[in-house]
């Protein structure tokens, strides 16, 4: 399979090491400095890159009919826009704030764990994530979809960085060395304390299931997402 990597730093280092260990090769390496050229040859895109640049990454894929998997976090007020051209362009596009398959299951614990405890006023969620000092988003995109995975099972209405109410869910963003990724969602209660904690230990796994999920992509239409690649419907 031909690749374009949108985004050649920290994860698309790995993920071209990965991709080419599969057997796959490398079509584009798209940083901030050169071109797209190279892109309409590919059977799939990846885009690892920054919040400004990740709307015109995708966009130019779809324009060039290049199904596109996106992990760049901190551009989510643009989603919308980029379905809508998907759509528009019948593109293929999957994007997750994470593609680990450890933190896909925490996912699916998160939502399990949120629907019983809506049941019991007396404990009250929170949330934490840590990460390496050059990250340029915050929250994590994870810890975004966390806080989305309780909303929307339970009566949470919302998240904040800044002293929650009672019906928002307080994240709390650290940076510290460089951590790639821990997440931890807390329900305290006066008398104990619930945790599910996920802590990667390298990019490892964010880059492998970037890679499985672009695999999975190649020569499709539609807007799918990492439920669909890993079968967890
Ligand atoms: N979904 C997931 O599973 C995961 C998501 N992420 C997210 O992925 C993103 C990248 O992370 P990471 O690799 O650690 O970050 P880095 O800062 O190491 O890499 C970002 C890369 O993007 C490049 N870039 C800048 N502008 C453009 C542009 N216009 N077009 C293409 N590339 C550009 C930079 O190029 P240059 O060097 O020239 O500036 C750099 O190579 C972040 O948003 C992060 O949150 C990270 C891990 C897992
Ligand atoms: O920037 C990172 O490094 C990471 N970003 C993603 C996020 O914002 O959730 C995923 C992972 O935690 C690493």
């Amino acid at each position: 399979m031909k690749i374009a990597l949108l985004g050649y730093g920290k994860m698309g280092k790995v993920i071209e090491r990965i991709a080419l260990e599969r057997g796959h090769e490398i079509v584009l390496k798209k940083d901030e400095t050169n071109t797209f050229d190279g892109l309409s040859t590919a059977d799939v895109a990846i885009d690892f890159s920054v919040p400004t640049a990740a709307v015109d990454n995708i966009s130019n894929c779809f324009h060039a009919n290049v199904p596109v998997v996106s992990g760049t976090t901190g551009w989510l007020e643009h989603f919308d826009e980029m379905v809508a051209l998907c759509n528009e362009k019948q593109g293929g596009f999957i994007s997750s704030s994470n593609f680990s398959l450890g933190v896909n299951i925490f996912f699916e614990l998160n939502e399990y764990l949120a629907k019983i405890m809506s049941q019991f006023d007396s404990y009250k969620v929170t949330m934490e994530e840590i990460h390496h000092t050059q990250k340029l988003d915050a929250p994590s995109g994870t810890a975004i979809s966390l806080a989305k995975g309780v909303i929307e099972n339970s009566n949470y209405a919302n998240w904040t960085m800044d002293e929650a109410k009672n019906n928002e869910i307080h994240i709390a963003a650290k940076r510290i060395g460089d951590v790639p990724g821990t997440h931890t969602v807390t329900y305290d209660s006066v008398v104990d304390s619930i945790e599910l904690k996920h802590t990667a230990h390298n990019r490892e796994g964010f880059a492998l299931g970037a890679v499985i999920a672009a695999e999975w992509l190649a020569g499709k239409k539609g807007i799918y997402n990492m439920k669909d690649v890993l079968n967890l419907k």
